[in-house]
């Protein structure tokens, strides 16, 4: 029996981040999260770029746009998308996941998905950092694993 697992070898490794700037007070904390954890298992600072966009719908073009030019070994998606009074949050939240699963299924590199989908301010700052930890520290382990699972296939 052969087992593979994403241990990996973050030397040389080029990571692009998406995030996007709508509820900043939220997705800021999500991002400095995301470069700490990155830093944390040893991917160079000069070696991360952040791609600021407007809000989460903006962000799987920035991603497909970043995952052809070849530069990246991996793209981390991050974002909070927080329920109003109309359905526009369903739609966001459908089509960029939709959006985000097509370019993984398409792709040559791992894609993770960072987007916070909460009902309130409180629940996406209770996920970014405050009471429930910075759920974006394991998004961002888990794309340097799936970046180093995808290289023993
Ligand atoms: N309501 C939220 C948005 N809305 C903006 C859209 O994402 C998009 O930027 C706009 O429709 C223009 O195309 N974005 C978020 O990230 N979070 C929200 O809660
Ligand atoms: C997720 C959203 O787009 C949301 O903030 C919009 O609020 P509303 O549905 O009240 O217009």
């Amino acid at each position: 029996m052969n087992e593979f697992s994403g241990k990996f070898d973050q030397q040389n490794l080029k990571i692009a981040i998406v995030v996007a700037d709508f509820n900043a007070t939220v997705t800021r904390q999500l991002m400095e999260g995301a470069v700490a954890t990155l830093e944390k298992f040893g991917v160079p600072t000069d070696q991360i770029n952040v791609y600021h966009v407007p809000g989460a719908f903006e962000i799987p073009f920035i991603s497909q746009r970043l995952l052809a030019s070849g530069q990246f070994d991996g793209i981390m998606t991050l974002g909070a998308v927080i329920k109003g009074e109309t359905d526009h949050y369903d739609l966001i939240c459908q089509n960029v996941a939709s959006g985000i699963m097509r370019l993984n299924v398409q792709g040559k590199i791992p894609v993770t998905f960072g987007i916070l989908t909460t009902d309130d301010i409180e629940q996406a700052m209770q996920r970014a950092g405050l009471k429930m930890g910075n759920e974006v520290a394991s998004t961002a382990q888990s794309l340097l694993e799936m970046i180093s699972l995808s290289r023993q296939i």
